[in-house]
């Protein structure tokens, strides 16, 4: 045998991983591709795309994860009229909540007494709870796992990260104006750091659809986040319109992809998941549990 050591120790009194360590690797390994939407910034609509983005790939016959880790506001739930679901536990593992044809959802806001409870966790806490949604979860085989993140750069963006590790590539969201652009830049930067690859940058909220008319207008800029993915070398995915059926659709609790495969914001949205889906046919296909 030769001498290397583990990867979480130096090798010193090292007795190899902990039982926990393979139970979380043997589950991560039956995960073919694991995106990670991430967000400089609040309330840009990271949410929205993480949930279109699942709901596409599973509309498109892949079997996928959603795993929202925001501990201090959960909208996976909501967004998919999941609110009040509670994952059946058998054998100290946590079934996800089937959302539809090979949609499989977990979230924070499923363990929660109530939506109005204040969640109050450190780091090391946080960290914990999204190793056991990793570990004890029966994600069964997976060609993608989407992972919703709260905004920014904190402990939960940083947990999934290591835990899923270097494979794992991140997607940014952010808006057109420049103060949600500075944010973004700081992301790119934390993914190069954490080691993790930038599958690329989502712009929403770029441009308005007149609800009359179907125009869209620039009324709020566009452009900042594609100028960004040219700056940092990694790659523009595209840009969503503002649409207020996207809004309805939120309010009302399904994925607008579900409903809606016409008009410019559905082909927009499908022109930036064309190439995430293609991940998958270079990966094999694969079949859940
Ligand atoms: N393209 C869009 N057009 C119109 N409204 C949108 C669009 N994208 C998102 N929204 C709306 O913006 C609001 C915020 O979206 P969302 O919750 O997805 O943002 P977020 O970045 O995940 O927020 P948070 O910081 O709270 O996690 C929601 O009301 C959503 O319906």
């Amino acid at each position: 045998m030769g001498d290397h050591a583990c990867g979480s120790c130096s090798g010193k009194d090292c007795s190899g991983p902990s039982e926990e360590e393979k139970i979380l690797q043997a589950n991560l390994a039956r995960i073919k591709n694991k995106i990670v939407v991430l967000s400089g910034k609040g309330g840009v609509g990271k949410s929205t795309v993480a949930v279109n983005l699942a709901q596409a790939l599973a509309m498109a016959g892949k079997k996928t994860g959603l795993l929202d880790v925001d501990v201090h506001g959960p909208s996976v739930p909501r967004l998919l009229s999941l609110s009040g679901e509670r994952p059946r536990v058998d054998a100290d593992r946590m079934e996800p909540i089937n959302a539809g044809p090979n949609l499989w959802v977990m979230s924070l806001g499923f363990l929660l007494p109530s939506n109005r409870e204040a969640v109050i966790w450190r780091g090391p806490v946080k960290m914990g709870m999204i190793k056991q949604f990793l570990r004890d979860v029966r994600w069964g085989d997976l060609d993608f796992l989407v992972v919703d993140c709260p905004p920014g750069t904190g402990d939960e963006p940083l947990s999934v990260l290591q835990l899923l590790g270097p494979e794992a590539k991140a997607l940014i969201v952010t808006t057109p104006q420049g103060v949600a652009v500075d944010d973004v830049r700081r992301s790119v930067t934390f993914c190069a750091d954490v080691g993790n690859p930038v599958l690329g940058i989502v712009e929403n909220m770029s441009g308005h659809i007149c609800s009359k008319c179907g125009e869209v207008d620039d009324v709020f800029g566009s452009g900042g986040g594609e100028a960004l993915a040219r700056e940092t070398g990694v790659p523009f995915l595209g840009r969503i319109p503002l649409d207020a059926e996207v809004v309805r659709a939120g309010d009302e609790g399904f994925a607008f992809l579900r409903v809606h495969q016409e008009g410019p914001t559905a082909q927009a949205m499908n022109r930036i998941i064309k190439p995430i889906l293609a991940m998958a046919e270079a990966s094999g296909e694969t079949g859940k549990e």
